[in-house]
């Protein structure tokens, strides 16, 4: 689907449109325009969201925060009480435990012995389910103690599943209804185990007693807060609504980012060298001569530029939120011209925005982290501002999009969006409302993995610390070569799957040859 939407907007422009049965769909994949739609001057509600992530999350058909309305007092109430989780000084205080978790990985990734074949994107999905479940609720799952522990593996293997039926809902809404398939009984089953399981553990975190003043975790955020209608303390179904929702935006974007960045390194030997140098000039380096490098401190993060830098070109060339989020108008809207009703939905699809040429004129496709030396990189500047305005092309096509691992399909035909603004009162109105929302707002961005303005996500600043320690700990331990079952770059990217995120279809099978062995390096 992220490949089609990118595809269509190289062909049709920055704005085209799609019907899906009823519905009327408005890609917007121009940075100017997706920023004006996602900031904070329309404040729009999210459209195709809601109704999917409740059908798993929600509790007696409450929302939460990531469904409920950005104009709801819940939204507002959440957002604001959680987000002190979040400072830096709290991330920096769960950095050891962070840290101790990718020990625990990457010995058992050594344990198998120079070149031993190792899955990565278990292995990294193992550590964001550890490192979040430290930080939502303190409590640690050990699923990294082990790549194949069944012990430990009940949760990993329902949040797996009930990602999969998600994903098959998303393509085909109906497929809920068809109770008599024995697989979407099973899937419906997946999401009761879910939410019983977040029940489970609001039990377990209440069972703790009130939580300290010094408790910082997400959950005694949330404990602490008081629902805006009853001024009660919030309902356990509530709670376990909660839960869920942060453990499941954290734990598959975290796991899957961290897992295409490896990939990557692993395609780009000379970014793995250049990384690797880096560490080295750190002290963090395994080398044969120093086979026991100083242990990374959490201010390491802000002197390793090169890191920085291959994380954010990994994450703008697979964004793990590939076909991005949806908005819909409450009003008629006008965008680059041109009116958009009230009630339509805008998609604006992550991968398709990193990918537009009019974004990113200098070769879009490649994986350059130098292209992160510029400061203000991610802002689409001036000079590129009139090349990523819409290019209003009239080619129309169609691709046939295949749930994976599911009967359904989805046949979408896309052509460039062609309502322009008649002069009727409501688009002179709209057109007003769209020249101060654009004079009022935030330079417009064309780099958005976490997305922006006042829905972004909440717990980037955790996700890019687990994703930038990780690749280091990894880089600075293995040398990364893909494993020949991979079938090589074209396998991964024919096995690549959206279970809402961006994931390996396949795992992420790497030979991992410890540093302390390689004599030289490629
Ligand atoms: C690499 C890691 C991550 C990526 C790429 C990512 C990406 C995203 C994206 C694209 C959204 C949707 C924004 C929108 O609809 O406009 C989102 C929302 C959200 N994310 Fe993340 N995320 C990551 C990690 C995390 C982590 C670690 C947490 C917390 C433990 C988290 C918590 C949230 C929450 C609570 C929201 C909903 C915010 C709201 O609706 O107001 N995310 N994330």
């Amino acid at each position: 689907m992220h490949l089609a939407l990118r595809e269509w907007a190289e062909q049709l422009g920055g704005i085209y449109c799609f019907r899906v049965t009823v519905f009327h769909v408005v890609v917007v994949v121009d940075a100017h325009l997706a920023s004006l739609v996602l900031g904070n001057g329309y404040k729009l509600n999210k459209a195709l969201e809601p109704p999917l992530s409740d059908e798993l999350l929600s509790m007696k058909g409450h929302p939460t925060m990531f469904s409920a309305g950005t104009d709801s007092e819940y939204w507002a109430l959440t957002r604001k009480g959680t987000a002190p989780a979040f400072n830096p000084r709290h991330i920096r205080d769960v950095f050891p435990a962070l840290l101790k978790v990718l020990e625990q990985i990457i010995s058992n990734v050594a344990e198998g012995g120079p070149g031993r074949e190792a899955d990565l994107n278990n292995a990294m999905l193992r550590f964001a389910m550890d490192v979040t479940g430290i930080f939502i609720f303190a409590k640690d799952f050990g699923t990294a103690r082990s790549f194949d522990d069944s012990s430990t593996d009940e949760l990993f293997t329902i949040m797996k599943h009930s990602l999969e039926e998600l994903m098959l809902r998303c393509v085909n809404p109906a497929r809920k209804f068809m109770v008599w398939n024995r697989k979407v009984r099973e899937g419906t089953a997946t999401f009761r185990a879910y939410r019983d399981a977040m029940t489970k553990l609001v039990a377990e975190v209440k069972a703790r007693g009130e939580p300290a003043e010094d408790d910082v975790t997400i959950a005694a955020h949330l404990l602490r807060l008081r629902d805006p209608v009853t001024k009660q303390p919030l309902s356990d179904e509530l709670l376990a609504g909660e839960f869920g929702m942060f453990f499941t935006a954290g734990l598959e974007t975290s796991g899957n980012a961290i897992s295409w960045t490896l990939y990557l390194l692993s395609q780009h030997p000379e970014v793995e060298r250049k990384l690797a140098e880096e560490l080295d000039a750190a002290g963090l380096l395994v080398t044969p001569e120093r086979p026991k490098p100083r242990t990374m401190e959490f201010a390491d993060l802000a002197n390793l530029p090169y890191l920085s830098w291959v994380s954010k070109e990994a994450m703008r060339v697979r964004p793990v939120a590939s076909t991005g989020t949806s908005r819909v108008t409450r009003a008629d809207m006008v965008l680059g011209g041109y009116l958009i009703p009230k009630n339509s939905f805008i998609v604006i699809p992550f991968d398709a925005v990193h990918h537009f040429p009019g974004n990113w004129p200098h070769q879009p496709h490649a994986f350059i982290p130098e292209r992160w030396a510029v400061q203000g990189s991610e802002l689409a500047t001036a000079v590129e501002t009139e090349a990523s305005r819409p290019a209003w092309g009239t080619a129309t096509v169609s691709v046939e999009v295949v749930g994976t691992a599911s009967p359904a399909k989805l046949s979408l035909q896309a052509s460039p969006y062609t309502s322009p603004t008649k002069g009727t009162a409501a688009a002179e109105a709209a057109t007003a409302a769209e020249a101060a929302t654009a004079a009022a707002g935030a330079a417009a961005k064309r780099y958005m993995p976490f997305s922006v303005g006042p829905r972004q996500c909440l717990g980037q600043s955790l996700g890019r610390v687990m994703h930038d320690t990780a690749v280091a700990r990894i880089v600075a331990s293995f040398q990364l070569e893909l494993a020949p079952r991979m079938g090589g770059a074209a396998g991964v990217d024919a096995a690549a799957i959206n279970r809402l995120t961006l994931q390996p279809g396949e795992g992420m099978w790497m030979r991992c040859h410890p540093r302390a062995a390689v004599a030289c390096m490629r």
